[in-house]
């Protein structure tokens, strides 16, 4: 039996088709530039609170769609909460980003409970059941986007225990004792795919993979932590769930993207802001679709600069499967009028 044609823009970019115009959302779209977020925010008190409130979690999703109307619904939470799940120590320090326990040795790897995923992240899970619900009565053209960070960038905030420019504890490691960093890529292989394919269960209709420190890799080990554990992953997913698109962000990938794009089995590349959208368009298969990858700088200055970069980006896009986005989150400082400004620029083509 052929598989069903979506009807929905971003699917249908994601099946490959040149939608035009295209479809949009903008990664980080639920955020602190927000008011109503930060409202929602301030009631839950405390972020992981707020990942794991199914009801707080997918008011979150939907403020951005209510306001703009994207094509693309993201999820609300956060690619640390796998690690949680995992029984790592997390918190959120104010100003501060991130802070985990760090995982650096064998016994701390040892008492990582990949088992424990499923079952620790269900509110998530009853998220994605909700907003998809939600969706379904408020924006039915509206697609929902399920994600996790990819192995390596999330070994980087496991080992290192916070964010970092260069994160050089954790690639040292890669270098020093491959065994055992292979065996921490190798547990979150299994996790993300198990914690992927119940986002989809639950009603996520495609799924994204940040790998957003994949570029501060060597090329052999971009080749060996990001290329091989993202398609074992894609494998994976797609043995349960062949008809689920998956979106591939290496970010910072440079020239190796190609070679993520045709060996990771992703339907769609997440470019990153210093990419040139046309030879990314060159170095991937012509079916794969592209996404990106407006400077969130541009946004936050608004007015004509940000016209001349989102007409530059459509007319280098204009016939090929494209949904535009950003090229990294959207910054908090972004004046929420700016991003109303982009969407009808984008939907005038
Ligand atoms: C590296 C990374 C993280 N989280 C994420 C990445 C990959 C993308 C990227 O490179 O930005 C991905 C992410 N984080 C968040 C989402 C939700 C969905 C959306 O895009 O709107 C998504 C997809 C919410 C969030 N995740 C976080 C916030 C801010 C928390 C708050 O409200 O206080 C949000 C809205 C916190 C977070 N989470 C993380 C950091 C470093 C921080 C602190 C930085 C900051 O405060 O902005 C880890």
């Amino acid at each position: 039996m052929p598989a069903p044609v979506p009807e929905k823009p971003l699917l249908r970019a994601l099946a490959g088709e040149a939608v035009w115009p295209p479809p949009m959302w903008l990664m980080r779209q639920a955020g602190r530039y927000l008011p109503e977020y930060r409202e929602v925010r301030a009631e839950a008190g405390d972020f992981i609170t707020l990942c794991t409130t199914p009801e707080l979690a997918a008011e979150v999703t939907l403020q951005p769609i209510r306001r703009y109307g994207m094509d693309g619904a993201i999820l609300f939470s956060d690619i640390l909460m796998v690690p949680w799940a995992m029984g790592q120590p997390l918190r959120f320090a104010e100003g501060e980003g991130p802070v985990l326990a760090p995982v650096r040795d064998a016994a701390a790897i040892a008492a990582l409970e990949p088992g424990a995923v499923l079952q620790r992240a269900a509110p998530i899970f009853e998220t994605v059941r909700l907003t998809r619900a939600m969706l379904e009565a408020q924006a039915p053209r509206t697609t929902l986007i399920g994600f996790a960070g990819s192995p390596f960038t999330v070994a980087c905030y496991m080992v290192e225990g916070r964010g970092s420019r260069d994160f050089a504890t954790t690639r040292g490691l890669a270098y020093a004792d491959p065994g055992l960093f292979g065996k921490l890529i190798r547990s979150l292989v299994e996790a993300t795919a198990e914690y992927l394919l119940a986002q989809a269960a639950a009603g996520a209709e495609a799924l994204m993979l940040f790998d957003s420190w994949a570029g501060l890799l060597a090329p052999s080990q971009f080749r060996r932590w990001v290329i091989e554990p993202t398609a074992t992953l894609v494998r994976l997913l797609k043995k349960a769930r062949p008809d689920l698109p998956v979106i591939g962000f290496p970010r910072l990938a440079g020239p190796l993207l190609a070679e993520y794009a045709q060996r990771t089995g992703v339907q769609c590349l997440g470019v990153d802001t210093g990419m040139d959208l046309r030879w990314a368009a060159g170095a991937v298969q012509p079916r794969q679709a592209l996404q990106g990858n407006l400077d969130p700088q541009a946004l936050i200055a608004g007015g004509i600069a940000l016209e001349a970069e989102a007409r530059s980006i459509l007319g280098a896009m204009r016939g090929r499967p494209f949904i535009f986005n950003l090229g990294h989150g959207i910054e908090k400082v972004t004046p929420p009028e700016h991003v109303a400004a982009l969407v009808r620029l984008v939907r005038a083509g």
